[in-house]
């Protein structure tokens, strides 16, 4: 299917999942706007894709830099976004008691305003925006919005209880969001992704890592990026899909530690 109608904002673009879904969304004819911070590499992405394409340094927990990016993308290609990736989000991994005691409040609290809140600040705007245009998506959609969360929504590591946290939150509100937002004729779904080759993945410990590879199933080995923004095109293409959560993760189920 052509994604020649489908003006995308896509979050956390400037690496990983996010970057990976840009560049597969472009080469699809789509155009695309790359959210992320001004300190991320969202412009070398754009300059790699080119003109279907505009970087627009955005903080996803940040009400007015959100409601400027979504103008912007507008002012940009000439009509309404009609599809938001979530892909913005951060991981930390501290135990719930420490060596050094109790957990951070305070970075308990930033994990689940850049994922949990970052995403909904997203996601509202965008709705708001989606419903007040005429349908405009092959599939008759006036919008589709798709979240990231993850496997540790499920099966949460020691000293993922904050992200997990996170994750679950997503999980959670996919069905009542995509509830609240059917009359718009807007979709809405999540991807709880296993592990995928990134920045990100790459910052935890090498044993961790090493301990993860080793458990999954098959196919044996790290999901590809690009793996990814697939799902994500396989979920605006299909007009029957909404308010589901779907792992893509090998059949991957992580052990405590
Ligand atoms: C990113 C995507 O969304 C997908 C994912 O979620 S990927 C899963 C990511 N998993 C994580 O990030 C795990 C987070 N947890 C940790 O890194 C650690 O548990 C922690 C840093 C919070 C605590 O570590 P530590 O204080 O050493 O705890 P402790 O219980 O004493 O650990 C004992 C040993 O087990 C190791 N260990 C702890 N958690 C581990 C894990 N999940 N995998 C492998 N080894 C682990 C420690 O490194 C330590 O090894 P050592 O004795 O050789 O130093
Ligand atoms: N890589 C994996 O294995 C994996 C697994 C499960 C879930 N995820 C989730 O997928 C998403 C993407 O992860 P990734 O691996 O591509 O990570 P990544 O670190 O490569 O990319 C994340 C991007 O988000 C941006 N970002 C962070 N805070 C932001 C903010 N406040 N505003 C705007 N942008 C912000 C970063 O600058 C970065 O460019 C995350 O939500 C992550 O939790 C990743």
């Amino acid at each position: 299917m052509s994604l020649s109608t489908v003006i995308a904002l896509v979050t956390g673009a400037g690496s990983g999942l996010g970057r990976a879904t840009a560049i597969r969304l472009a080469k699809h004819g789509a155009k695309v706007c790359i959210l992320d911070l001004e300190s991320s590499k969202g412009t070398e992405v754009q300059q790699g894709i080119g003109n279907s394409s505009v970087f627009i340094p955005t903080d996803v927990t940040n009400e007015d830099q959100v409601k400027h990016a979504i103008s912007t993308a507008e002012e940009t290609f000439g009509g309404p976004i009609n599809v938001a990736i979530n892909c913005a989000g951060i991981g930390i991994a501290e135990k719930t008691l420490g060596k050094k005691g109790a957990h951070s409040l305070a970075n308990f609290e930033k994990v689940l305003k850049v994922n949990t809140i970052g995403s909904f600040n997203v996601l509202r705007l965008a709705a708001e925006r989606m419903a007040a245009a005429e349908p405009s998506l092959p599939t008759g959609d006036r919008g589709v919005i798709i979240n990231t969360a993850s496997v540790a929504a499920y099966d949460g590591q020691i000293g993922q209880a904050a992200y997990s946290a996170s994750k679950g939150a997503i999980v959670g509100m996919t069905l009542p969001i995509a509830r609240d937002l059917s009359k718009s004729k807007i979709r809405v779904n999540t991807i709880a992704p296993g592990l995928f080759k990134t920045p990100l993945l790459a910052s935890l410990p090498q044993n961790v890592i090493e301990a993860l590879n080793m458990t999954v199933p098959y196919p044996a080995r790290l999901g590809d990026p690009d793996e990814y923004g697939q799902m994500c095109q396989s979920i605006i293409e299909n007009g029957y899909l909404n308010g589901e959560t779907i792992r893509l993760d090998g059949a991957i189920r992580m052990a405590p530690k």
